[in-house]
């Protein structure tokens, strides 16, 4: 494709650098540096991120996350596992932040759908010798092929001879989902698994606990590498990434599991009321006593060595930077949270019939600390959970976009304000940043983290609704870090029409992240440095940053 260079706007709408400041007190918005009046945006929320969102297969439909209480029901059903959405499986805390006080989560309270029942006769149990082809994007899976149907293959890894078994899959389905049982001939990457949940129809929340630390990042180079190339028609080289996935946290030797996860969530199986993690793609629970990838502050807390009768689940967050613990309980209907006594001071919240958080005891936030800042973030808001990943990704996105001293930024998708933040030290007072995220207890914090920075400002609104609202016309620096989902091309097309200097783009998806450069070129923008970051160890995920630049410049 060629790339084009659209007529962008001529910033008249910027009411120049190196004027004077906004007057905002602390606490209060700062009024915006663009020369646009700020705008009063509807409440608008809508589900937020997790990095854990199980993927999607290629052809899959997309799926909504269901509400815990959604879950529940259908946890209930688990005879209908095989047409099931995709589970909620170790992942972090709650998809989208909750307010202090009981509001409503900001998570889909919609029913499940009725399970569609798959056309053709069941191949779930049938087994089959293959070869085992590349990794593919999403679900930790590989390529096999058996007669001429692809298979995606879990528990696998590229050139292995193996025996695997159908999961999911009929004579008529496009494709079947299946586990390598037995391993005929082991790729050199292959090591026993460490944790003993791990492996076929276990815990669905790592996907690479067989893979040496460095055969993972591996994969994901493949995987970023493949996505470049088919979504966004891009090289490495032309992306302006090395072709590696840097480890984060320093190298571990091949056996030895990184204890990085300080946010989880376990279920409760009702029956035994002990906790588990949900099987891949299931609603069933793997009971674990002992997850290897929880932080320490998460295992410190001893939630996985007692029973809990009457809850479905519990969310833990352990601060990286500090010594808060936050748990969210979810009890079953019906059901009244016990008192809850835990191995280490805690705060406890818990979950009630309408989604609603109420705090029991202790606060309704978590402390993290990050560029040089304590953050504050409610009830299970968005912060990255490797203890590491926040201060390494301002690191890459400033030394990307080297923010001067009185430049203009936006900070989009801003969450409690990370990005905002660290800006706005380097803009100074002659700058300004403007952050807009849908999250309205994801606001407050952010209002409350940068109360004390009178240059910046944050809106509460969806980016697509907000920003063009905004009448802003020119902008010095972007930054973006959407969801899994990615910007999508409308609002690639309008960040591209702001004639930024500099674009970072943060990206846990690198199949979005491929498809809005291939927008951003058509808008005139193109990488000019991609990082990959291997910041969710022993699963596919990974972060990216690429920084863009309008292209012949
Ligand atoms: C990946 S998180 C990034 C948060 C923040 N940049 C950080 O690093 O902590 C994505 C954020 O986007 C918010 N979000 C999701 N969809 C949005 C939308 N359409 N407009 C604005 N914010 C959105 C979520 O609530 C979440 O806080």
């Amino acid at each position: 494709m060629t790339p084009n260079n659209p007529p962008r706007s001529s910033g008249s709408g910027r009411t120049g650098k190196g004027k004077g400041k906004s007057g905002s007190k602390p606490g209060q918005v700062a009024r915006p540096r663009w020369g646009a009046k700020p705008v009063r945006p509807e409440a608008t929320d809508r589900d937020g991120f997790t990095a854990q969102t199980a993927p999607l297969a290629p052809g899959e439909p997309e799926v909504r996350p269901q509400s815990k209480r959604a879950a529940g029901a259908a946890a209930a059903n688990a005879a209908k596992k095989q047409t099931a959405r995709p589970p909620k499986t170790a992942r972090t805390g709650t998809p989208a932040a909750r307010a202090a006080r009981p509001v409503k989560t900001e998570r889909s309270t919609k029913a499940p759908s009725t399970p569609r029942v798959p056309a053709g006769d069941p191949l779930v149990g049938e087994r089959y010798e293959v070869e085992v082809g590349a990794v593919a994007h999403g679900g930790g899976h590989c390529v096999a092929r058996h007669e001429g149907r692809v298979l995606f293959v879990r528990h696998a890894l590229p050139g292995e001879k193996a025996i695997v078994q159908v999961t999911e899959g009929t004579t008529k389905s496009r494709f079947l989902r299946a586990d390598a049982v037995e391993i005929l001939e082991p790729a050199k990457d292959r090591i026993a698994a460490p944790c003993p949940f791990s492996g076929p129809g276990k815990c669905g929340g790592c996907d690479w606990q067989h893979v040496t630390p460095g055969g993972q990042r591996k994969l994901k180079v493949a995987v970023l590498t493949e996505q470049l190339a088919k979504l966004g028609g891009l090289t490495p080289a032309e992306a302006g990434w090395d072709g590696t996935v840097e480890p984060v946290g320093g190298k571990l030797p091949a056996g030895e599991v990184p204890a990085w996860r300080t946010r989880i969530q376990y279920a409760v199986d009702p029956a035994t009321g002990k906790v588990g993690l949900r099987r891949h793609r299931s609603h069933e629970l793997e009971p674990v006593d002992r997850c290897l990838i929880a932080a320490e502050g998460v295992t410190e807390l001893g939630v996985e060595a007692r029973t809990w009768p009457g809850i479905s689940s519990i969310d833990v967050i352990a601060a990286a930077g500090s010594s808060d613990r936050q748990v969210i309980i979810t009890p079953t209907p019906g059901s009244q949270l016990p008192i809850v006594e835990l191995d280490k001071p805690v705060s406890i919240s818990r979950v009630d019939e309408q989604d609603l958080i109420h705090k029991v005891h202790g606060r309704s936030f978590v402390r993290e600390r990050a560029a040089g800042r304590t953050w504050r973030v409610s009830n299970g808001g968005f912060w990255q959970i490797h203890p590491e990943a926040p201060d390494t990704l301002v690191g890459a996105v400033l030394d990307g976009l080297d923010p001067q001293w009185g430049e203009s930024a936006l900070d989009l998708y801003c969450g409690v304000g990370l990005f905002a933040g660290a800006l706005a030290d380097r803009v100074g007072e002659e700058g300004a940043v403007l952050g807009i995220e849908s999250s309205k207890q994801a606001v407050v914090d952010a209002r409350h983290n940068l109360a004390t920075l009178d240059n910046v400002r944050i809106e509460h609104d969806r980016v697509e609704t907000l920003l063009p609202r905004t009448g802003i016309t020119s902008t010095d620096l972007i930054v973006l870090d959407p969801p899994r989902a990615g910007a999508g091309r409308e609002t690639v097309a309008h960040l591209a029409g702001l004639s930024a200097r500099r674009i970072a783009y943060v990206a846990c998806d690198p199949a979005a992240l491929a498809r809005d450069l291939a927008f951003f070129r058509e808008g005139g923008y193109q990488p000019v440095s991609l990082r990959a970051f291997d910041l969710f160890p022993m699963t596919h995920h990974f972060e990216c940053v690429a920084i863009l630049e309008p292209i012949g410049e």
